[in-house]
């Protein structure tokens, strides 16, 4: 290293001036690329780009060895191992091609990279003339060329850093700005009450098949001309409609996977009855308007504008949640191109009342957006067929019926095709003699006329033949040849299908008479049919008590062309069709006795069970409940001693929840996953059973008093370990139901002979529990008010279902009747001489909520108050 001593300078006057000026140029120039880079290192921190900030780390280096080379060479000779080493650095960045870096920042770290490089490569080329070191040594330290050069040097990565930076960190803010826009859309979009697994090509368990190649031809190109069709004047609706099984979601299914492909397919929604949400006719339109918003960007704006302005929208009633969530963003749009909707088995939508409201809602409305077009598939349902009939069908809608639009001869081509194609796979797989055609002509024609217009018919067949390793390919066709169906009478369109489902029954009976195993066969099959919701085979079996999972596969083995039968015991067994819980439910269709099962006493069998299971799981009654009756209930139940609201740290202004926080709790999850599925399943659904026993069964009357009377408490308790979470949030829809599994139970008891004391205690047990939770509503809770799933207009402080007129109330417009909604303007008008302005909060989440949520701040706890119109907080 040469010492300052050393240098060639010194002695030289003129020399040590300009050498003088040059480094206090270099040094101002050098506090400046200093900052530069440190910013430099800044923008880069964080960045996913292993290179880049170790470059200008680099470069911040070679700055400070470049106060050397202004009198030292060999500094000069570091600088450029330091460009390599940068070069180095910097080049995975633009030689990976699948390297996370994002776009624009790899772009730009290329062109610093480039621009050094290059000045690498220049200064390169000097310094390799080693032979003339010295001198360029001599050269470099003392003429003025070589000093600017190197200011110039430094000026230009100066140059490159600039730009480096300015084009990092406007990218940067422009980024981040696309992110905070994206993640309050998400935010304002997640606002909407849907359910995620509405769209046909959803993972949920059974999503349909598509059509087998060469089959539905004439049919799925009738609906792709109507899709497709450019004219904007042509009927916006098409309604394809068939008997159950004839294969309308195969075809819808082959329809949404085409027009999806071609980016047609806007949103899809299918129902589904086992679903409780995915039968819910009030997710409907904010589902679809979801998934638009993920099909088309401006609509995305747009209907984020609407959510900004009304959250609730999504919550309201189906005509104003149309206006809102989809006619409103269309409006701002002009569509060039069909955009398709698609509601495939719209006859699994519920409840009935509102099914027929959305399509009528659908029908006034549809037109009014050029282009938007929807395609609904459905059995011929009277109420679906009425709604449509009301509206002048000429252009509104296109309607193809299946089982009678489509020529025999067109369905026993497609079945056979179908029937030919896969029972040969199955003969091929078993026998490995494919040269053989099976089955032979004969049989195949058979079961081609049997099958009739349902394909189902024919998938089950198949199943039958191909679903059971361990039988015999053959003589399960032969036991299918022997399938007497006979003449098919007009308005008995399922009398094949009945006829084939009852010589598979009869398969699993043929041995024997045994009561035993006839129950056997109703408590396993009638639960697989009749649960709401389908369970593991293990929690299955513990549901049912009885029966071990060996019990289950035993009954089941003969029936693996109607259900699917899990290989593990984690998997639920569930029916391949509804067919079959339509036909084994009713008594006209399964002539036969033994497996016929009547939903009634099943209904009983499973609500019993899922009592069985719940006081199994609360233990045993630790107090003689009955003689103690409500006062005993009172000062023993968990909500009586212990103080919710302290026990769970709910703030005292509860009732004042953000719209945001109420639909995000909507969106929540709240099942205790602690429980096993068997008693989640009976936590929930035990009343839906009640609900399905006869009035009067002296059998479920007496469980369900027994039940109520010692473990309602507990229930509750547990209900309400949900409802409220540990900040204090409410789970309003939970809430919600909560209530009318009480009010259901209620009205079930009225019905029987449960006692008074027992009804009374349920009163009471509703009630307290609305204090509870809502200690601020203004209302309380009125024990009667249900919720109002039909839509019919019940007035929430009187249960008055007519009036000359409907009037405000505390829980939104039009909820209470004339008489109701007058008294409570009167006792509005009293206190707002006395306080200031209600702030109104009301929660609105969906009808059936308001009935509890009655949040009008300021006017709580106002007892002191002269109250004659009824509505004081005990009310
Ligand atoms: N074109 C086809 N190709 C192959 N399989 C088909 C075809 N059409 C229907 N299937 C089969 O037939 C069975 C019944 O069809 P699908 O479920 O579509 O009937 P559906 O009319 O929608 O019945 P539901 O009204 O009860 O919902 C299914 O198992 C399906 O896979």
């Amino acid at each position: 290293m040469a010492q300052p001593g050393d240098s060639p300078l010194t002695g030289k006057e003129s020399a040590s001036l300009s050498s003088v000026q040059d480094s206090n140029r270099w040094t101002t120039l050098k506090s400046s690329l200093v900052l530069g880079l440190r910013a430099t290192e800044m923008a880069l921190d964080g960045l996913p780009i292993p290179g880049a900030k170790g470059c200008v780390s680099l470069i911040l280096h070679l700055i400070k060895t470049t106060d050397l080379t202004f009198g030292n060479a060999e500094a000069l000779q570091a600088l450029l191992s330091r460009l390599e080493s940068l070069h180095e650095a910097l080049s995975p960045v633009y030689a990976d091609p699948d390297s996370d870096v994002p776009e624009d920042v790899g772009k730009s770290v290329r062109n610093l990279e480039v621009k050094l490089d290059k000045l690498a490569a220049e200064w390169k080329h000097r310094l390799e003339k080693k032979h003339r070191k010295r001198d360029f040594i001599l050269r470099m330290l003392t003429a003025e060329d070589d000093r600017d050069n190197l200011t110039t040097f430094a000026n230009s990565i100066e140059q490159a850093i600039q730009d480096f930076l300015v084009v990092t960190i406007t990218s940067g803010r422009i980024a981040a700005f696309r992110e905070d826009t994206k993640s309050r859309e998400s935010r304002m979009l997640h606002l909407l009450p849907r359910t995620p697994t509405a769209s046909y090509n959803s993972a949920r368990t059974g999503g349909a098949n598509t059509c087998l190649k060469g089959t539905r031809l004439s049919i799925l190109k009738t609906i792709n001309e109507w899709a497709r069709n450019p004219d904007p004047s042509q009927p916006p609706m098409f309604w394809l409609n068939g008997l159950a099984g004839i294969g309308k979601t195969t075809i819808a299914h082959t329809i949404a996977a085409e027009l999806d492909t071609d980016g047609l397919l806007g949103a899809s929604f299918v129902f589904l009855r086992a679903d409780d949400q995915l039968k819910d006719a009030r997710l409907v339109f904010p589902t679809l308007a979801f998934q638009l918003s993920q099909f088309n960007s401006q609509f995305r704006t747009r209907l984020v504008q609407v959510l900004e302005q009304d959250p609730d929208c999504g919550s309201k009633r189906l005509d104003l949640q149309f206006a809102s969530l989809i006619l409103q963003p269309f409006a701002a749009m002009s569509l060039k191109a069909p955009v398709i909707l698609m509601l495939d088995a719209l006859d699994e939508c519920e409840p009935e009342t509102l099914t027929s409201e959305l399509l009528r809602i659908l029908h006034r409305n549809i037109k009014s957006v050029p282009f938007l077009r929807i395609f609904v598939t459905s059995r011929p349902e009277g109420y679906i067929r009425e709604a449509l009939d009301l509206v002048d069908s000429n252009s509104s809608h296109q309607k193809l019926v299946l089982h009678e639009d489509v020529h025999a001869e067109e369905v026993e081509h497609d079945i056979r095709l179908f029937l030919q194609l896969r029972l040969q796979e199955i003969w091929d797989e078993r026998t490995k003699k494919t040269s053989v055609r099976w089955p032979s002509e004969g049989d195949l024609e058979k079961l081609v006329k049997q099958s009739g217009k349902l394909f189902v018919y024919a998938a089950t067949i198949v199943r039958f033949i191909g679903g059971n390793r361990a039988l015999n390919i053959n003589r399960q066709l032969s036991t299918l040849l022997g399938v007497k169906i006979g003449h098919v009478p007009h308005g008995e369109p399922y009398r094949q299908l009945d006829g084939l489902y009852l010589q598979i029954l009869d398969s699993v009976f043929a041995d024997s008479d045994d009561d035993y195993y006839i129950q056997r066969f109703r408590a396993i099959v009638g639960s697989i049919v009749l649960l709401e919701r389908p369970l593991p085979l293990e929690s299955l079996a513990n549901l049912i008590g009885d029966h071990s999972v060996e019990d289950i596969m035993e009954t089941l083995y003969h029936l693996h062309s109607i259900i699917i039968v899990p290989a593990v015991n984690s998997e639920a067994p569930r029916t391949y069709h509804l067919s079959f819980p339509n036909f084994i439910t009713s008594s006209d269709r399964c002539t036969n006795p033994k497996p016929y099962i009547d939903p009634g006493k099943l209904a009983q069998y499973l609500f019993l069970r899922c009592l069985t299971v719940m006081e199994r799981d609360f233990g045993p009654i630790i107090v003689d409940a009955p003689d103690k009756g409500v006062d005993h209930i009172q000062s023993n139940t968990p909500l009586q001693n212990t103080n919710i609201a302290d026990e769970l740290d709910i703030v005292d202004d509860r009732s004042e929840l953000s719209h945001a926080s109420v639909e995000d709790l909507e969106q929540y999850d709240s099942e205790d996953y602690s429980l096993s599925p068997e008693i989640r399943y009976s936590d929930n659904y035990w009343c839906r059973h009640l609900m399905n026993i006869p009035t009067g069964d002296q059998e479920a009357a007496i469980a369900l008093e027994r039940f109520i009377m010692s473990y309602l408490p507990k229930w509750l308790h547990r209900r309400t370990a949900r409802i409220v979470d540990e900040s204090g949030n409410h789970n309003v829809k939970l809430a919600g139901d909560t209530f009318d599994i009480i009010h259901d139970a209620y009205r079930w008891a009225s019905h029987s002979i449960c006692s008074k004391q027992f009804q009374v205690f349920l009163q009471q047990s509703a009630k307290h529990l609305h204090a509870q939770l809502f200690p601020t509503a203004y209302a309380g809770y009125a024990f009667g008010r249900h919720l109002n799933t039909d839509n019919l207009q019940i007035c929430l402080g009187c249960e008055a279902t007519s009036s000359p007129e409907w009037r405000a109330g505390p829980a939104g417009p039009r909820t209470l009747c004339n008489e109701c909604g007058l008294g409570y303007a009167k006792t509005l008008k009293k206190r707002f001489k006395k306080k200031t302005p209600p702030k109104k909060v009301a929660a609105t989440l969906n009808s059936s909520n308001l009935n509890h949520i009655t949040t009008q701040q300021g006017l709580n706890n106002d007892d002191d108050d002269d109250d004659s119109s009824g509505w004081s907080d005990d009310n």
